[in-house]
């Protein structure tokens, strides 16, 4: 959630607004809908939102950003600046090398209206320290933060750019450059903010057709056969302003030739907010690229279970391929993950509906008598995904580790939850009680997800038939995050 403190300059909050709308409005070829407004949400932890002034129709256009406006690698003077191709640097980290000169230049940057109104802090995983991300306690999510590898880049990458220029990146912090110990966290730290800001932000920015034939002139024999990971990210103003809420989403931004058009998709009410879509995704990764999550999002919640907990609920001394032939089996036909995903079981979805193929061959494989996979093995064919046997046993005491590695029950944060203040309510969380909150959803999904799929493989809750596979009982919890090498 955006909250107050997140707001470089709370006290102007408003006049910010304001002098970002009318920067827009006289930007040529800008086009704002007279029945939307930029709302201040903060009372709600929202930040800026749009909201209806008026009745829309479905397929209205709401507003019109061209694309010259976009912040982006393209946009930027600094492409011209460089001896360097900053597109090379790939669409993350040349965006991180613009946004950070266009944020140096201050009131110089042709975008330092919509800089301004950008928060300055992040309530993304990125930026929780240790005891707040102890909070999440197993989830999976803790291991996807990438911060090491983030750091990785920006050292390599764009440090080297930013301390050869001084004169378009100047020091902050009172600091004579980015070089030693404290310049490099000083990048970092910048550096972080505008990551943050690309991954709540940014959109992925389809070619107009212009510079498709540009860059085909420049190199015909460019091929991909991966569109998404060539697309370059733009910031894009005002559409990035749009919060969302899982299926309240209402409006739309199409990508065309010369602007990029936010359209309704469904009529729209006076006072009702104007929703964008970021994707039908787990509170958990909402949390880490968003750093918000509302309870409309956990029918989306997953767990993920590691290689490392079946394996040890299976019996095995470790997960190592090299060491484990039914591992390595399964390695060479290409089947084997490091962790398996399990959504929500919604709606009466059967076992069959929410495991995935690759996690019940492993199981079937780790199930197999020595002759049954000796036979398999010699027919170079893995298993067919079947749950029919000992299967269900074997994932269910999987879970039954994977449950043990949080810190504490449901119902203990069933009841931690019911203490908080309810999304509604007037008091509103900041800081590190809102991060625990927070955490407290994310991992109650979870927890939720495993004891609903716990039911699912012994639904007459005894058991009985789950000691099968006794060998596993010797698990040692003290190693939760084995992973393959
Ligand atoms: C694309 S921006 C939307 C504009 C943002 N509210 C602002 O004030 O700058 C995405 C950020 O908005 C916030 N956000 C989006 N949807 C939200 C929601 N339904 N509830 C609370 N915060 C939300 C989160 O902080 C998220 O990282």
């Amino acid at each position: 959630m955006s909250s107050v403190a997140h707001f470089p300059d709370s006290s102007s909050f408003q006049q910010q607004s304001d002098d970002f709308v009318a920067w827009l409005e006289a930007n040529p070829g800008v086009r704002i809908n007279p029945k939307i407004r930029l709302a201040d949400l903060r009372a709600s932890g929202a930040g800026r939102g749009v909201l209806a002034r008026a009745n829309i129709e479905e397929g209205e256009e709401l507003f019109s950003i061209p694309r010259s406006l976009i912040l982006a690698v393209q946009n930027s003077d600094l492409k011209s600046l460089l001896p360097q191709d900053v597109e090379s640097l790939g669409p993350w980290l040349s965006l991180i090398l613009v946004m950070l000169y266009e944020y140096l230049k201050g009131a110089n940057s042709k975008w330092a209206p919509y800089l301004q109104i950008l928060p300055a802090s992040f309530d993304t995983l990125m930026f929780w320290s240790p005891s707040e991300l102890h909070e999440l306690q197993a989830s999976a999510i803790v291991d996807k933060i990438g911060k090491q590898g983030a750091d990785q880049s920006i050292l390599e990458s764009i440090a080297p750019i930013v301390r050869k220029n001084p004169s378009f990146f100047p020091p902050i912090d009172g600091l004579a450059s980015y070089e030693g110990d404290a310049g490099a966290s000083s990048l970092l730290k910048l550096a972080h903010k505008m990551g943050s800001l690309i991954m709540a932000y940014a959109f992925d920015i389809e070619k107009s057709e212009d510079d498709e034939e540009e860059a085909e002139d420049a190199d015909e024999s460019y091929l991909t056969d991966d569109e998404e990971e060539q697309l370059s990210k733009g910031m894009v103003p005002l559409a990035d302003l749009l919060n969302a809420d899982a299926d309240r989403n209402n409006a739309r931004l199409y990508q065309e030739e010369g602007s990029l058009i936010m359209k309704s998709l469904k009529p729209i009410y006076e006072s009702e907010e104007i929703f964008n879509d970021y994707g039908e995704i787990p509170r958990a990764d909402l949390l880490r690229r968003y750093g918000y999550v509302t309870d409309n999002y956990a029918p989306f919640d997953v767990i993920e279970i590691s290689l490392g907990d079946i394996c040890q609920a299976a019996g095995l001394s470790n997960c190592d391929v090299e060491s484990q032939p039914r591992l390595q089996f399964l390695e060479e036909h290409d089947v084997l993950d490091d962790g398996y995903v399990i959504p929500r079981p919604l709606n009466d979805a059967s076992l069959e509906d929410i495991l995935p193929a690759e996690l019940v061959i492993l199981l079937t494989t780790l199930c197999q008598t020595p002759e049954g996979f000796e036979q398999r093995r010699s027919r170079n064919k893995p298993p067919k995904p079947s749950m029919d046997e000992d299967q269900p046993a074997l994932l269910y005491k999987a879970l039954q580790t994977k449950l043990a590695q949080y810190a504490t029950s449901l119902s203990h944060d069933v009841q931690l939850l019911a203490g908080l203040p309810p999304p509604q309510s007037p008091v509103f969380l900041e800081g590190s009680n809102r991060r625990q909150k927070m955490a407290l959803q994310v991992r109650i999904g979870e927890k939720e997800i495993i004891q609903a799929v716990m039911a699912m493989l012994n639904p007459s809750g005894t058991t009985g038939s789950l000691k099968r596979i006794a060998n596993g009982d010797s698990y040692d919890t003290r190693d939760p995050k084995a992973r393959r090498l």
